[in-house]
């Protein structure tokens, strides 16, 4: 992706090292990832309002230009649930526990938002990016990470775990997100 000089002058604010490494290899630039345990994330299923605070708050500790990201998977059947509340569904039931309640519901399609966030010290400028798809029956792949073995793009029949990493980047909501924010310098 073409960059921007501003992107190497940023601190990526996250405690998650894949989606760290992803966002590396869509930009095509290293950047400087500080683990700030100690950032409040609010709970919401609201993702751009999350990502602002979380934003904000990694620029008031870090008084520097910084990048955060969230991400979700929202299930159409669940009415915007688990969306930005997903890691805590990994974390208690795991991706096999998410499948095991969905076979409730007959809607397997799904969302996978993220948004990606720069603050420079005046202002917080947003990249939204978003890709549909559907959900698998079983866990499917050995690649990716977090849900990537149950979410199966459309216009694919593979899960985002049976793609290469360099397939992923190039479709995924982080790949559409990076080119949202991107677009907005
Ligand atoms: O410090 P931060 O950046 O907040 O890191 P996090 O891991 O807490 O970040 P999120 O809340 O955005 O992540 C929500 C969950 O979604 C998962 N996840 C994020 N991006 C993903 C992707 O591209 N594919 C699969 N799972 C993903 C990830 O494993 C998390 O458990």
């Amino acid at each position: 992706m073409k960059q921007h000089p501003l992107w190497k002058q940023l601190k990526f604010v996250t405690g998650n090292p894949n989606k760290f490494r992803e966002a590396q290899e869509i930009l095509g630039i290293e950047m400087e990832r500080r683990d700030l345990a100690h950032l409040h994330e609010i709970q919401t299923t609201d993702i751009e309002e999350l990502v602002r605070h979380k934003a904000t708050e990694a620029w008031e500790a870090l008084q520097a230009p910084v990048l955060v990201e969230d991400s979700g998977l929202i299930f159409e059947a669940w009415n915007g649930l688990p969306g930005a509340l997903v890691k805590w569904f990994e974390l208690s039931v795991g991706c096999a526990g998410m499948l095991q309640m969905l076979e409730a519901f007959e809607d397997r399609r799904a969302r996978a938002v993220c948004m990606v966030a720069v603050h420079d010290g005046r202002e917080v400028i947003i990249g939204k990016g978003e890709v549909t798809g559907t959900l698998a029956h079983s866990l499917r792949g050995e690649n990716g990470f977090g849900w990537d073995v149950i979410f199966i793009p459309d216009g694919h029949d593979r899960t985002f775990g049976e793609m290469s990493v360099g397939e992923k980047n190039t479709i995924s909501h982080r790949r559409r997100a990076f080119e949202a924010l991107r677009d907005q310098f």
